[in-house]
């Protein structure tokens, strides 16, 4: 038995457990994240975030789903961890460079009285060759293909952001009954590493309105990587236009997504929820 140190943040109200793991260690994530993320008996969460030290960058990132599952990439996670770096002074640096599985991620801090309080982060380039997302289609990119899923036929654009995401237009998703649509994807053998699923509803050039299904953690407020992955699936099926900023209306918050044929930047808020301590 011992006692771990934690800071409750969130980005857009996508909540994790964050961990300073350049002083704590902790041995068993997977458990850890099970037991913390439930919503009535832990402290509550969409997943951990471990801020461990890095050998190439400032810090690195692991992210754990409230199933225990690990992702490559997090969105949300990744301004939290900026913000939690800069401000506890772990790296006090405006520009940072945060490493991650899937690669290293560059964040600029926007501060305000000495605190971070939004960050942008340049997430690298889109990928859209289907065996790299993973999906198991034919062709060389999955944009606007009928797809069946569970019986139903679906029109799907795949991108990775360093993890998978099947993005769907189409009316009001404050209306769709995610619960029983958004397994059905995350489970389909087309996604041989499941995927996470945006439900997007194009307003104008420059707006989507979104809601998420996450592979390994389920409907949660917002999703950074998948509100890149929705602007990336707008370009490129002629809502929007490549260059311009697009703000995705989540659930929890908005973010702005540039998409290029070089990378995606996004900015949004980084928010410090409460510091705590936990028996482990
Ligand atoms: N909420 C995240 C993504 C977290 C990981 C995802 N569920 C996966 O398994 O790939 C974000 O903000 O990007």
């Amino acid at each position: 038995m011992g006692t771990l140190k934690f800071t409750k943040m969130h980005g857009c109200g996508n909540d994790y457990v964050y961990f300073d793991c350049f002083s704590q260690n902790i041995e068993d994530p997977e458990t850890l994240s099970i037991r913390l993320s439930d919503r009535h008996k832990g402290v509550g969460g969409d997943g951990i975030i471990m801020v461990c030290p890095s050998d190439i960058a400032d810090g690195r990132m692991r992210i754990f789903n409230a199933d225990g599952s690990e992702a490559m990439m997090c969105g949300n996670g990744i301004r939290c961890v900026a913000k939690f770096l800069y401000d506890t002074g772990l790296a006090h640096k405006k520009h940072l460079e945060i490493d991650t599985l899937s690669g290293v991620k560059y964040c600029d801090i926007i501060e305000k009285n000495g605190e971070a309080v939004a960050v942008t982060v340049d997430m690298g380039r889109a990928e859209l060759v289907p065996g790299r997302i993973p999906v198991s289609l034919p062709g060389e990119r999955i944009v606007g293909e009928t797809v069946s899923v569970a019986g139903g036929e679906y029109e799907v654009t795949c991108v990775s952001m360093g993890n998978p995401h099947c993005v769907l237009f189409g009316g009001d998703p404050m209306e769709l009954d995610l619960e029983t649509v958004g397994p059905r994807f995350e489970k389909d053998p087309i996604f041989p590493q499941g995927v996470n699923t945006e439900f997007i509803e194009v307003i104008d050039s420059h707006t989507l309105k979104m809601r998420v299904w996450e592979r390994g953690s389920g409907e949660t407020m917002a999703c950074g990587t998948g509100a890149c992955a929705a602007a990336v699936a707008a370009c490129l099926n002629g809502y929007c236009k490549m260059g311009e900023d697009i703000t995705v209306h989540l659930r929890g918050g908005d973010l702005v997504i540039n998409y290029t044929d070089e990378r995606v930047r996004m900015t949004g808020e980084a928010v410090k929820v409460f510091d705590g301590e936990i028996e482990v």
